[in-house]
C-alpha cells in the first residue's frame, strides 16, 4: 500500500526525545566546581560544542520530577538565560547539560574585577539590565527562579551575563536549603512573604533582583554584612532596607528601592524594571 494509506504511528518523530542527550556524544573535561547537586565539569558535546555538565550526586535531587520539568526548561530560550541543552537520564548519575559560560559566576567575577569594574558604572548597570532582560523573559513565561542572586548568574565573553539554574530550587532534597529555617536558605535575598509563608512569585524574584543589583554595585559584597540570618529577618520585617552603595547613582538606587516594597503587588514587574533601567542608563551615559 502507498505510504499515504498506512496510518502514521503516534510515536513517529517522538522516538528521539530531543531533551535526551546520548552520553557517548559527551567528552568530559576539567571540573568547574560543585553546587547543590554535586560536581560540575566542562565538556564538549558532539566534538565541538562547549557545555557544562552537572553530574547529579545521589540523594541530592528529586530526579524523576526534574526529568519531567527538563522538557519544559529546554523550551525556555533567551540570550540572557543559560540554555539547558538536555539531560542524560537513561543511567545514574543523571547528567544535566547546559551552555558553558567561560568566566564563571557573576559574584566571583565582580569580586575578581572590583578595581576595574568599581569605576565603570555603565558596565555595572549594563550587567543589571542583562539579568533583568532574562528575568523579564521568565516572568513572561510565568516561570519563577526562586533563588536569583549574583552567585546564580554566569558571565561569558564580552561581559555577557546570563541567569542560570532557574527553577532548580524545587528539586533540591536538602531541607537545610529548602526550608526557610535551614542554614542554606537564601534569607538575605528573600522578601517578607517568603520569610513568613514561603510564598514565591515573580514579585519575590523582583525583591531578590534588587539585592542582586546591590551586589553588582558593591562589586560582590555580602548583603547586610556579617549580620546573622535571624537579625536580617527581624530587620526586613521592620522594613529596613540595604543602604545605597557608593558606586550607585541616586536614580539607580531609586529603582533598587522599588524592588524592596514590603507588599509584592507594589513592586514593579521585570518588564517595567527593564524600561526604567534602560531610561536611567540612557539618561546617565
Ligand atoms: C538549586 N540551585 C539554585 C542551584 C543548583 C545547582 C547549582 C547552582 C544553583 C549554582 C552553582 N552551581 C554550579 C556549580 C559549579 C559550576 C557551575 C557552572 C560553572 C560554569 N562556568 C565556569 C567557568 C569558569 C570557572 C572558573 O573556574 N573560573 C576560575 C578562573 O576564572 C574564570 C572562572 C567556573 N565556572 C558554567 O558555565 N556553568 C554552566 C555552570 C555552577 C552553576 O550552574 C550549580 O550547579
Amino acid at each position: 500500500a502507498s505510504p499515504c494509506d498506512r496510518p502514521v504511528p503516534p510515536t513517529a518523530g517522538l522516538s528521539h526525545d530531543k531533551w535526551e542527550i546520548d552520553p557517548a556524544e559527551l567528552h568530559l573535561l576539567e571540573e568547574l566546581g560543585s553546587g547543590q547537586f554535586g560536581v560540575v565539569r566542562r565538556g564538549k558535546w558532539r566534538g565541538s560544542i562547549d557545555v557544562a555538565v552537572k553530574m547529579m550526586k545521589e540523594g541530592t535531587m528529586s530526579e524523576d520530577d526534574f526529568i519531567e520539568e527538563a522538557k519544559v526548561m529546554t523550551k525556555l530560550q533567551h540570550q540572557n538565560l543559560v540554555q539547558l541543552y538536555g539531560v542524560c537520564s537513561k543511567d545514574r548519575p543523571i547528567y544535566i547539560v547546559t551552555e558553558y559560560m567561560r568566566h564563571g559566576s557573576l559574584l566571583n567575577y565582580l569580586r575578581r574585577h572590583e578595581t576595574t569594574l568599581g569605576v565603570n558604572v555603565g558596565l555595572l548597570l549594563d550587567m543589571c539590565i542583562q539579568v533583568c532582560k532574562g528575568m523579564a523573559y521568565l516572568e513572561r513565561h510565568n516561570y519563577i527562579h526562586r533563588d536569583l542572586a549574583a552567585r546564580n548568574c554566569l558571565v561569558g565573553s564580552e561581559n555577557v551575563v546570563k541567569v542560570a539554574d532557574f527553577g532548580l530550587a524545587r528539586y533540591v532534597l536538602d531541607d537545610q536549603y529548602t526550608s526557610s529555617g535551614g542554614t542554606k536558605f537564601p534569607i538575605k535575598w528573600a522578601p517578607p512573604e517568603v520569610l513568613n509563608y514561603t510564598r514565591f512569585s515573580s514579585k519575590s524574584d523582583v525583591w531578590a533582583y534588587g539585592v542582586l543589583m546591590w551586589e553588582v554595585f558593591t562589586c560582590g559584597k555580602m548583603p547586610y554584612g556579617r549580620l546573622k540570618n535571624t537579625e536580617v529577618v527581624e530587620r526586613v520585617q521592620r522594613g529596613l532596607i540595604l543602604e545605597r552603595p557608593k558606586a550607585c547613582f541616586k536614580e539607580v538606587y531609586e529603582v533598587m528601592r522599588k524592588c524592596w516594597a514590603h507588599c509584592p503587588e507594589v513592586r514593579p514587574s521585570f518588564r517595567v524594571l527593564k524600561e526604567q533601567l534602560i531610561n536611567v542608563s540612557q539618561g546617565l551615559l
